[in-house]
Parts: C-alpha cells; structure tokens; sequence
C-alpha cells in the first residue's frame, strides 16, 4: 500500500516538473527564431541586463514621438508572431492595378488644373508675348517642376509655337502634351522587381521620413500583388510607432497576407526584417515586403540603422527593390530627402504620396531628374486601392484634361 502511494507521489512530482518546464521550452524555441548573427560596427549596443527595460521606457512614448528621441538601446525582436490573415470568406477582393491611373484621373486633375489648364489657356490666347512666356514659366515653377526642367520647356515651347504659325487650341494641346511627357521621361523602366528567384523570395523595402505613408503603401501594395496571384508577406520593422505594426497586420489581413511583427515597441528593425524574410524563405512566398519606421535624414544614427536592417537582410536574400515614400505635398523638401537616403539605401523607385492634395504634380519631373530613379506609383487618395503603377502618358494626360 504504501509502495503503491509512494509510486503515485513520484509521478506527481514527475508531471509538475514536466509541465513547469514546458513553458520555458516552448519560450525558447520562440526566441531561437531571433537574428543572432554578428554585430555591424554601427549596430546599436547590445542591452546591458542591469540597465532599465527599454521596452518599458518606449511604452511610455506617445505614438507622435519622433524617432531620433528614442533610446539608443533597442530591445531584442523577441516575442515574435506572425498574423495570421483573416477566414477567407471575410476576405477583401482588391481591385487590379491596369487602369488605376485612368481611373484616378479625376483626382489628379482636380489638384492639377492651374497646371495642365492653365497652360493651355495661356497658350492658346491670341497673341503670346513676353508676359505670358512669363506666366507660362511662373506655372511650371508652382507647379514644382524645377528651374532646370521649367527653362528648358519655355525654350522648346517657345520654338516650336514660332515654328507653327497658326495655332489652334489643338495643335496647342497637343504640342504641350508630347513635350510634358518628353520631361516625365516614358522610357524609364518603372516596372517592380518582384519577381521571385528559384530559391527563394523577391524582397521589397520601403523607406521615407515620418507620416508619407510608408504603411498605407506597402499595404495597398500587398492588394497589388494578391490581384496578381502572388504570395506575400509582410514584415513590420516599423518598431518605434506603436501602432504601426497592428497598422500594417491590419492590411495584410484584410487580403489574406500574414504578417511578422513584434510584439516589443522598440525591438530591433533589423532582427524582424531578418525573421519576416526567413519566414518568407520557410514559407516559399512570392514577395516579402519591409516596412520601416519613419526617420529624419539629417539623423545619421538612423540613416545607419536604415542601411543595417538592408545589410541584415542581405545576410539571407536580395533586397530587391528599395522604395522612397515621399509627400508630394512637400514639394521640393522631397528631394533633399531623397538625396540621402539614395546615399544610404541604393533607391531604386520612388512612391509619391498624396498627389490627390496638391496642385504640385511637377515633383514628378523634378525627383526623377534630380536623383535618376523613376516613380513607379503614385498615391492617389487614403482608399484601399488608392495607388496606382506611374505611367508618363496617362499622367500628362490626366494634366491635361
Ligand atoms: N490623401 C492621401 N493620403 C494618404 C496617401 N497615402 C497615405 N496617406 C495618409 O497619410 C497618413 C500617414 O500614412 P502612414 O502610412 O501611416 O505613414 P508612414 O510613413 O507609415 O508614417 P510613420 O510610420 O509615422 O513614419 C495616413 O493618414 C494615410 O491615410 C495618399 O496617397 N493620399
């Protein structure tokens, strides 16, 4: 009898010993999935065990805290999960990207008229003088396409209307419309590479100062792509603004695509763009793409842990594309972002937001010209299917009408 209890208090104390240790396995199983790999010089100091939990002291942080007033030593990206997409019948139907410009053109013209309608007025008066020669550069300058760009279209158009003789509103229109496309340039390829390789998946970044719209991009992107029957994944290393990641997993979910976030503010950016992209490796998708925090050019601390989180990634996979979100309501002030993040990340497109909210089209002209990298897409209002692939011909048009 009392061998008998004896064998039954063992196994009680057996199972309790099992059952304390499962938690602390399946925990550590949770953080081998960590970037462990060696530290860059530039690397933010490893966390020092007696110093106060920098996740703590981030959570204190309101969502509007600027990036650069962080501390400098980040948390690990430990806690990892991946959202899972909604049940399908709950899920969205995006709509496909042909066409998008053409549909949005309303909202461009809109924003555009002094632009496109402006010039033709101008230029189908009775007499052109000096004065609406003038005007006519005046536009284009407001228009924020350049001093360059403007000159060098007064001259060709002041030519070619001394060649044409009789002008009617037509021949203007027309004249204006193959010289505005000439500057936006249609031989750029502004196609995105996405493709997937063999082995492995296409990775895309996305990289700008704070509020763009980095997210609502990589998010209507990922409706792009699921239109187009890829597979995708999404990676929040945007890890400083709170809500950024339950922003962007909301986006994914809505189309099905799962999304590799922490869930530590202030984990390290690097260490989830590496587990979302191994994640993606495991999974086979077709394209991962990076989301990043909002950061400051002229901070040279985060433009290094912005080149980091790409050389991070490279321990694994190509980075692919590396897309520059800018405001186009920031007119010219984009193009000294864009000169430094160019520096530091190798752009290979540029998204110009909110193109729906300023008569500032010309950007355009001015960005490609200044940095030699294409827009490839244009946002054209905050709905879901608000972005649309750039194409020279469609926009002047849209200018235009
Ligand atoms: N009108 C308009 N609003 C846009 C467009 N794209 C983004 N927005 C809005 O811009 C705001 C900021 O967008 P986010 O995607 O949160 O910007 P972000 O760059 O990720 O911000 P940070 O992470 O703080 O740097 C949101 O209110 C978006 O809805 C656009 O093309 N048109």
């Amino acid at each position: 009898m009392n061998q008998t209890l004896a064998i039954i208090v063992y196994i009680v104390i057996g199972l309790a010993v099992v059952g304390g240790l499962v938690p602390v396995f399946l925990k550590a199983r949770k953080n081998s999935q960590n970037y462990t790999g060696p530290r860059d010089a530039n690397d933010p100091a490893p966390l020092d065990p007696s110093a106060p939990d920098p996740a703590g002291a981030d959570s204190s942080m309101s969502a509007g805290t600027l990036l650069e007033d962080r501390p400098e030593t980040q948390a690990p990206a430990s806690d990892l999960e991946i959202v899972e997409p909604v049940a399908p019948s709950a899920l969205e139907t995006p709509l496909p990207a042909e066409g998008r410009l053409v549909r949005l053109r309303a909202r461009l013209a809109k924003s555009n008229t002094a632009l496109g309608k402006g010039l033709l007025a101008l230029l189908s008066g009775d007499k052109i003088d000096e004065g609406v020669w003038e005007e006519v550069e005046e536009t284009l300058l407001l228009a924020d396409i350049g001093t360059d760009s403007t000159m060098e279209l007064v001259d060709t158009l002041r030519d070619r209307v001394k060649v044409l003789g009789t002008r009617s509103p037509e021949h203007v229109q027309a004249m204006l419309r193959e010289e505005l496309i000439k500057l936006v340039d249609p031989t750029m390829d502004r196609s995105l590479n996405i493709s997937r390789h063999e082995d492995r998946p296409a990775v895309l970044m996305v990289v700008g100062v704070n509020g763009v719209g980095k997210t609502t991009t990589v998010g209507k992107l990922a409706r792009v792509f699921v239109a187009e029957d890829k597979d995708v994944l999404l990676g929040a290393a945007d890890t400083f603004r709170a809500a950024a990641a339950e922003q962007l997993a909301t986006w994914g979910a809505r189309v099905g695509v799962p999304t590799v976030k922490s869930d530590v503010d202030g984990a390290d950016p690097a260490s989830v763009a590496f587990e979302a992209v191994k994640a993606g490796i495991e999974g086979e998708v077709d394209v991962v793409m990076i989301d990043t925090a909002g950061r400051l050019q002229n901070k040279v601390g985060l433009m290094d842990e912005l080149g980091k989180v790409k050389r991070v990634i490279e321990k694994q996979a190509t980075v692919d594309e590396v897309l520059l979100v800018l405001d186009a309501t920031t007119g010219q002030n984009g193009l000294a972002q864009a000169k430094v993040f160019s520096d530091v990340v190798n752009i290979t497109g540029i998204v110009l937001t909110k193109l729906d909210g300023t008569a500032k089209g010309g950007i355009v002209v001015a960005i490609q010209k200044s940095l030699g990298v294409p827009v490839k897409l244009v946002g054209l209002g905050e709905g879901a299917d608000d972005l649309a692939p750039f194409d020279a011909e469609s926009f002047v048009d849209a200018l235009l009408s």
